[in-house]
């Protein structure tokens, strides 16, 4: 990944989806785990991932969901990568790649330690992203232990992130990228268009060097 790679997650509508591509995200992501209040049909994500350029990458959430089910609503909707939010294992990983999508697996940072040595080696070669143990609920989490201990392989900060924390996080933890969907939300379920462009510029900005 070059420079931070930022992702807006949990979109519905065209304009906060515009908004995020034209501040500069590098991915947009398109819930489709049910009973979220940000889940989409694969219909209207289709037309929404139609009106996003090829360098942005799409993603699509999914949590303990069927396999076959995962690649159908992925095809149906359009989507290049399948972002696992549960408790998926590494060959549904694997079976992803085979049918042509990109890979995002996201861990509880007790979930990620919790895995047996082998099995921590394998995902560190896949994109991780760490986040609170209830995804998408604004939940920020205990990162000290990344600053010792951070995953050897690229990663990516979730959890609670907004336009006011994320920067000294960035520069606090060094991650490769950040992850966010309530912090750039009105009300839960419902994306801020200024929210948004505040979030990437201020994920990006430059550490702030006066005391
Ligand atoms: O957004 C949801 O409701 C959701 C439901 C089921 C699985 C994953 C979900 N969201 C994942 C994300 O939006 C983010 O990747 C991440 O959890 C950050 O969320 P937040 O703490 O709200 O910024």
């Amino acid at each position: 990944m070059d420079g931070l790679y930022v992702k807006i997650c949990g979109l519905s509508a065209p304009e906060t989806l515009a908004a995020a591509v034209d501040a500069g995200a590098n991915a947009v992501g398109f819930v489709f785990a049910p009973g979220s209040p940000r889940t989409v049909a694969p219909e209207l994500a289709k037309a929404l991932v139609a009106n996003v350029p090829a360098r942005v990458e799409t993603v699509g959430v999914f949590r303990n969901q069927p396999l076959e089910t995962v690649i159908d609503m992925a095809r149906r909707s359009g989507v290049g990568t399948v972002q696992f939010h549960g408790d998926e294992p590494y060959s549904d990983v694997e079976a992803l790649h085979a049918e042509g999508f990109k890979s995002l697996r996201a861990f509880s940072l007790e979930g990620y330690r919790a895995l047996a040595e082998s099995e921590r080696v394998r995902w560190e070669l896949e994109r991780i992203l760490l986040d609170a143990i209830e995804p998408g609920a604004g939940l920020t989490f205990d990162t000290s232990e990344l600053l010792a201990s951070p995953p050897t392989g690229p990663w990516i900060l979730a959890g609670g992130l907004n336009p006011v924390n994320v920067g000294g996080l960035v520069h606090r933890l060094a991650p490769a990228g950040v992850d966010v969907s309530s912090g750039v939300e009105s009300s839960r379920g419902t994306k801020d268009v200024g929210l948004i462009r505040e979030f990437v510029a201020a994920a990006r900005s430059e550490p702030n060097t006066h005391v």
